[in-house]
């Protein structure tokens, strides 16, 4: 019994507060407290004194219940603190969630626990009634056969509060939406009138603000050096890799005996590199207002230059059919416009791979499957749950909005991108069929790509320190709540979760080496790594580059409107005639500048303000965790300072806490 001193705050936005009054309780380990209803959480923070003249000891819970008399309104509460007896000072109750309705909601004290943690099972019947909620609304969906799995529904009203865009969120993406869209009506008009006659035509719809890197992009695109940068530390770093062979698919004609000298002379020496677009292979094209679009599936050869250059050797833009002449070969020694149109075709493919397979499945499709698992399978008490939670912010909102309005029927794919109106979920399930838990994280990835200790992959450097970062802080937090391998096996939630992720919303993906079950504590901080990498770093490298590199839209053209050539007699006319009509390109420059755009409201990664944890020991680990962050930074600003062309999608300031956009 005493008095107690009770804090609640309300979230910052202005639609946070309610007029509802709150009843309040207080839960010990000895008793439970009503304590009426003190407050109607309005605005800011509210407090209030109260004495109770029970026994309450520990204090374990808070409970709360909205009343509403005529009207509900959702309250978002922050947190809640006490001060008094069984508090040892201060208890600190996490929520950071939507009050609705007028359930009551608990919400126990923020240290977090495992069941061990638990020993007289004084939350147990919490996490249980938690979780049975939780799977109600969190719910997996269904979006193609053969996919991974989404969260349940169509449009944002359908999805839980707590996954909703916030109101500064909302704003900011509704009114850059309306924006841009209404640019692209206004200065559209004319694009089915005007057209392009020259490549540098398309200055016309070359973006207003553009970056520095999107105009060095428009001055040297058509550069071999450029062009092989661009597999390394462009927009789409993740399909290069070291040829361990020729590739089969690279039949050489007759006369081209020079050229296998030299790319055997590369392989012998390990500098032969090769990018490979065969899951492009037989994709149904688009066909946008009755004219066929065009889809090829270029094999790249490459040699790393002592300098760090990577120049292209040979390009082939179709793999070799049956019963037919090889495929034409085009080399640097070709006619400029014969080269410059095999590597314009390259860079629509990278478009299509980069869009669909490195950044909408590995990145966004990838963290709304960690998210959903988590919020279907862990109790908010639980210390993978509280790691993991700052890290789903709007995934599944922006998802739900890709699903309905970028990749949908009648959605910008099928309206503008040679791989819509089928191909696209063609490719996307092709991409699925052959998504291993390596290439999700970077250490084994780049080693499996042959590019570990490659000085000239800025992007190789950057995740593998970044990876090392996020491992030493996920090893930290692993570290204060298992201590031991039998601890992370016991932990029947923690199975369930993984269980959840690789059967259900991965559909099966143990063949392609997800884990099923976490035997040692080693092997759960491989797994949480990769969480929390693939919800910030994997997406980030693979969205930030968009406005720099497919602003310029010769250098990422979203579809093709003539077949790959089949001859080197090729003219500017014939490349301006393939590359995408003015209204496709502006569409394309509408949704870059969308969608690539530095995020206004955005939370860099590690610097989410919700305090789950509670104790010393979880902030120190997570104050680690952010000088780390800070030291990589500056590292990447005074190395960028010196370079010809900076790499700057994987810095900690740029690299957003969530996938949001
Ligand atoms: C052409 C760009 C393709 C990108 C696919 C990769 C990832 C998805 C993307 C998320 C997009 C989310 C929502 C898109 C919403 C609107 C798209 C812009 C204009 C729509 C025009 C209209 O609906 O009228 O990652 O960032
Ligand atoms: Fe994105």
């Amino acid at each position: 019994m005493g008095k107690y001193s009770v804090r609640v705050a309300t979230g910052d936005l202005f639609l946070a507060g309610s007029p509802n009054q709150v009843q309040l309780w207080l839960v010990g380990k000895h008793g439970e407290a009503d304590l009426g209803t003190q407050l109607r959480p309005v605005w800011g923070k509210e407090e209030f004194e109260i004495d109770v003249p029970l026994h309450l000891g520990r204090l374990l819970m808070v409970k709360l219940r909205k009343h509403n008399v005529l009207l509900s309104v959702d309250w978002f509460c922050k947190w809640i603190s006490v001060q008094g007896p069984g508090t040892q000072g201060e208890a600190f109750f996490p929520c950071y969630r939507w009050v609705q309705g007028h359930r009551i909601i608990c919400l126990p004290e923020g240290t977090a626990r495992t069941l061990s943690d638990d020993p007289q099972n004084l939350f147990k019947k919490y996490r249980e009634q938690e979780l049975e909620e939780r799977k109600k609304v969190y719910r997996w969906g269904s979006w193609k056969d053969g996919l991974i799995l989404p969260i349940a529904g169509n449009r944002q009203p359908d999805l839980p509060r707590d996954e909703r865009f916030l109101e500064d969120k909302d704003l900011d993406f509704s009114v850059s939406l309306a924006k841009a869209l209404k640019d692209m009506a206004i200065k559209g008009t004319l694009d089915f009138i005007n057209c392009v006659k020259r490549l540098e035509d398309f200055k016309k719809i070359f973006p207003r603000g553009k970056t520095a890197l999107a105009e060095r992009v428009h001055d040297s695109w058509k550069s071999d050096a450029f062009f092989g940068y661009q597999f390394l530390n462009g927009a789409n770093p993740m399909l290069l890799r070291r040829s361990s062979r020729l590739p089969a698919r690279l039949v050489l004609p007759p006369g081209m005996e020079d050229l296998k000298t030299q790319l055997e002379k590369e392989l012998q020496a390990g500098s032969l590199f090769e990018v490979d677009f065969s899951l492009l292979d037989g994709v149904k094209p688009n066909v946008i207002i009755f004219k066929p679009q065009y889809v090829a599936a270029p094999l790249v050869m490459l040699k790393l230059q002592p300098d760090g250059r990577l120049l292209p050797m040979v390009i082939q833009l179709q793999p070799p059919r049956y019963g037919c002449p090889p495929p034409l070969l085009f080399l640097p020694s070709d006619p400029p416009m014969a080269w410059l149109l095999a590597k314009t075709w390259v860079r629509s493919s990278d478009f299509q791979l980069h869009q669909l397979q490195s950044h909408l499945l590995r990145g966004h499709l990838i963290a709304e499957v960690i998210a959903v698992a988590t919020m279907r399978s862990l109790p908010s008490l639980h210390p993978i749950y509280k790691l993991l939670i700052p890290h789903f912010r709007y995934t599944m909102a922006i998802n739900t909005l890709a699903r309905s309005r970028l990749v949908s029927e009648g959605g910008i794919f099928d309206l503008v991108v040679s791989t819509g109106s089928g191909g696209h979920v063609d490719i996307l399930q092709r991409a699925t069929a052959c998504l291993t838990y390596r290439s999700l994280c970077p250490p084994d990835d780049l080693a499996d790509r042959g590019l570990l200790g490659v000085k000239s992959s800025l992007y190789g450097q950057d995740a593998i320190r970044l990876w090392g970062i996020i491992s030493r802080y996920v090893e930290g937090m692993v570290g204060l709540f298992y201590k031991s391998d039998q601890a992370v096996k016991d932990d029947l939630e923690l199975q369930a979760w993984c269980r959840e992720m690789t059967e259900t919303g991965l559909q099966m993906a143990q063949d392609r080496g997800f884990p099923i079950s976490l035997e040692s504590r080693a092997q759960l901080c491989h797994f949480v790594t990769m969480c929390i990498f693939t919800c910030t770093g994997q997406h980030a490298s693979n969205h930030l580059g968009q406005l720099d590199w497919y602003s310029w839209i010769p250098n990422g053209p979203c579809t093709m409107r003539k077949p790959p050539p089949i001859s080197k007699d090729v003219t500017e006319k014939d490349i301006v005639d393939s590359l995408p009509n003015l209204h496709q390109a502006h569409m394309q420059k509408t949704v870059t500048d969308f969608l690539g755009r530095r995020q206004p409201v955005m939370v860099a990664l590690g610097q989410h303000e919700e305090k789950y944890f509670s104790g010393p020991e979880p902030q120190a680990v997570l104050r680690q965790f952010r000088e780390e962050l800070a030291a990589m930074d500056k590292e990447i600003d005074v190395r960028n300072a010196v370079l010809d062309l900076p790499y700057e999608y994987l810095r900690p300031s740029m690299v957003e806490n969530s996938v949001t956009i």
